[in-house]
């Protein structure tokens, strides 16, 4: 931004409109379009996207966003949440954690959650299993999907699972035989994609060497975590740039978390991509328990807001999920963070259900 702030200062252009557009078919560099006529401003935004027409979301609210609660939620609030996110017209909602309750405590009533849940035909509800044993009490509780996660960071890995990014994918590895000899499907998260709490900078080689691996395992999608959200579009550029080298863009997703408020900016230069598949969370619920400082993950509403406005059909009720939001805000005592639930709130007098 400094060099755009610096020629326009040189060409006395700086209460000029700016667009900047990045040629994605061929991942050139940015370009910058000064305008100085608001008739060519209007024929340019007509070039704006290409988007893709749907987009999947991939609720992850009941997981990742309780796994941080500090009060363990009841499960039969657990329950309910993911049955009134199952009514949105979401398509998957992931559920809950197989993982050690002394490193999660909120996700210590996985099995009751499984056992609780409606299952309603054409949701599915992925678990993260972080090994055969997770897996074992996945594939008993009900689960139909699992998800894995790995990491870009070396110490990250080891602060969440206890292990080296190697260690972990010779686990997943035995995971994904067990999971396909069980017709399970398998979602491959990569953390720490645009920078580590512990590490900082992290390389895009190294995301997309773990990204791939999880790929070739036989993970169907590939979720790239932005754990800490500290990303920015550039950053999401390069690092999507790097892995979708290496896996088609039709199996991949992004997921943001929103500490320095640029989710929205990532997912749009996502979208922008060619990516189609977008994590988010009921009412920006959220954070890592390993990644300290981070916020939650970008909020529902506000992903559907947006998609809305670009044409693209998520096939999911946004009143709905705002009446969730409000709700489930409401019993955990925490106003919503998103910015779409809080200003429709007050536009409409909106109260809970
Ligand atoms: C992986 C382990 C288990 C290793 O933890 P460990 O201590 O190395 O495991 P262990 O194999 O030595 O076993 C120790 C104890 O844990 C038990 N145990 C072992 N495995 C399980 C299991 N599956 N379910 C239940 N219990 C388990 C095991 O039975 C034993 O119990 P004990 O004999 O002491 O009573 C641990 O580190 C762990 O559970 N980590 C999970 C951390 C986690 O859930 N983090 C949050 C999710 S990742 C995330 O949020 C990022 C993401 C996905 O959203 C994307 C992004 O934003 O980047």
């Amino acid at each position: 931004m400094y060099s755009i702030f610096n020629a326009c200062k040189k060409s006395r252009l700086l209460n000029s409109n700016l667009l900047i557009n990045k040629n994605i078919n061929n991942n050139s560099r940015s370009f910058i379009t000064v305008v100085t006529n608001p008739i060519t401003l209007k024929q340019d935004v007509k070039t704006f996207g290409p988007f893709p027409e749907y987009v999947k979301i991939v609720e992850v609210g009941p997981r990742d966003g309780l796994q941080n609660e500090k009060q363990i939620v009841p499960t039969n609030v657990k329950i309910d949440l993911i049955n009134r996110l199952a009514g949105t017209g979401l398509s998957v909602v992931e559920a809950t954690s197989f993982v050690s309750p002394k490193w999660v405590p909120q996700m210590a009533d996985c099995k009751e959650v499984m056992a609780g849940i409606k299952h309603v035909p054409g949701v599915s509800y992925p678990t993260l299993t972080p090994n055969l044993q997770g897996f074992k009490s996945a594939l008993e509780s009900g689960a139909k999907e699992i998800a894995l996660f790995a990491a870009a960071s070396e110490s990250f890995s080891k602060k969440n699972i206890n292990v080296t990014i190697e260690e972990s994918l010779a686990r997943y590895k035995d995971v994904c035989d067990a999971a396909k000899e069980n017709d399970i499907k398998i979602r491959g998260y990569v953390s720490c994609v645009l920078g580590c709490p512990y590490e900082g900078r992290i390389s895009v080689e190294k995301v997309a060497e773990v990204s791939r691996k999880l790929y070739e395992f036989g993970c169907y999608e590939i979720s790239l975590g932005d754990t800490i959200g500290i990303g920015t579009p550039g950053a999401t550029f390069k690092m999507l740039s790097a892995v979708s080298k290496e896996i088609p863009l039709a199996n991949l997703a992004v997921h943001f978390h929103d500490t320095y408020g640029q989710a929205l900016a990532n997912i749009l230069t996502a979208l922008q991509f060619g990516v189609s598949t977008v994590d988010s969370s009921v009412a920006g619920l959220g954070g890592c328990p390993y990644a300290v400082g981070a916020s939650g993950n970008v909020a529902t509403e506000d992903v559907l807001y947006m998609m809305k406005d670009l044409g693209i059909d998520c096939k999911v009720n946004l009143d709905k999920v705002l009446d969730i939001s409000l709700w489930i805000s409401d019993i955990l005592g925490k106003t919503p963070s998103s910015k779409v639930s809080l200003a429709l709130s007050h536009k409409n007098q909106r109260t809970c259900k």
